[in-house]
């Protein structure tokens, strides 16, 4: 039985000062729920929330690391880096980090690699873009990234893995997937893993869906049989949203 697991992507949203007034509002309004969440925020208020957490079952995690243990990569933050402040959740692969910042399925692997030297559950963001999903290439696409992202990944790490299908045309354009779109890829997603490793492994995967999702529209994602939570941007900036999409 995979428990679902609803995350928030903040981007570069959120000062400090903003990210201490949301977690308070938050820690109240998730009291007594069971459902798995976290904040994956900016580096600059990580430290912040772990510390406002601590005494509930919100996860903290971060939206990108490097893959080298430490050196001259001005700019970047390591693992340990993230370690030592104790986040439970890094994202490796969100389509913005790929679009523009030169992220690829090579560097996806090295990071995911490094992850699980840690105790870090790493979120891997897969997704295809609209001229992609309209020239009927968005399996082959996904397919790949996931194939190049876990390429050499053991099936006991691959087992702890969070896999978030975020198809690039739904991501802050209010256009969602269908819930019929999101689940078939999901569940190409989960053949993927079951091919690449076997069925156990493949079962305890949580498979998540990002893209405009809403209060709304939360309801009929999360009763997909393949879906097993979401990755959420936008909605997930204000604690009443967020936590009516926990409460799905
Ligand atoms: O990219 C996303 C989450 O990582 C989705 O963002 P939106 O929910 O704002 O569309």
């Amino acid at each position: 039985m995979r428990i679902p697991f609803i995350a928030g992507n903040w981007k570069m949203f959120k000062t400090k000062a903003e990210a201490a007034e949301f977690a308070k509002e938050f820690v109240k309004l998730y009291q007594g729920t069971d459902v798995r969440t976290a904040i994956c925020a900016p580096f600059t208020d990580l430290e912040l929330l772990v510390e406002a957490f601590k005494d509930t079952n919100i996860g903290v995690g971060a939206q990108n690391v490097h893959f080298e243990d430490e050196g001259a990569f001005t700019g970047e933050i390591s693992v340990k880096m993230l370690e030592e402040i104790g986040v439970d959740y890094c994202i490796v692969g969100h389509s913005e980090r790929r679009q523009y910042f030169g992220e690829t399925d090579e560097t996806v692997n090295k990071k995911l690699k490094k992850l699980f030297e840690t105790d870090i559950v790493p979120i891997m963001c897969v997704g295809e873009l609209l001229e992609e999903r309209d020239a009927g290439k968005a399996f082959e696409v996904v397919g790949r990234q996931l194939e190049e992202g876990l390429s050499g990944i053991s099936k006991e790490d691959a087992s702890k893995l969070v896999i978030a299908y975020e198809p690039v045309w739904a991501i802050g354009t209010g256009r969602t997937a269908t819930p019929e779109q999101a689940e078939e890829m999901c569940a190409f997603i989960r053949e993927g893993l079951e091919k690449l490793y076997d069925e156990d492994t493949a079962d305890s995967v949580i498979i998540q869906y990002g893209g405009s999702v809403k209060p709304a529209n939360a309801t009929e994602i999360m009763n997909m049989p393949e879906i097993d939570g979401a990755l959420v941007g936008g909605a997930s900036l204000k604690p009443v949203d967020f936590m009516a999409i926990i409460d799905f």
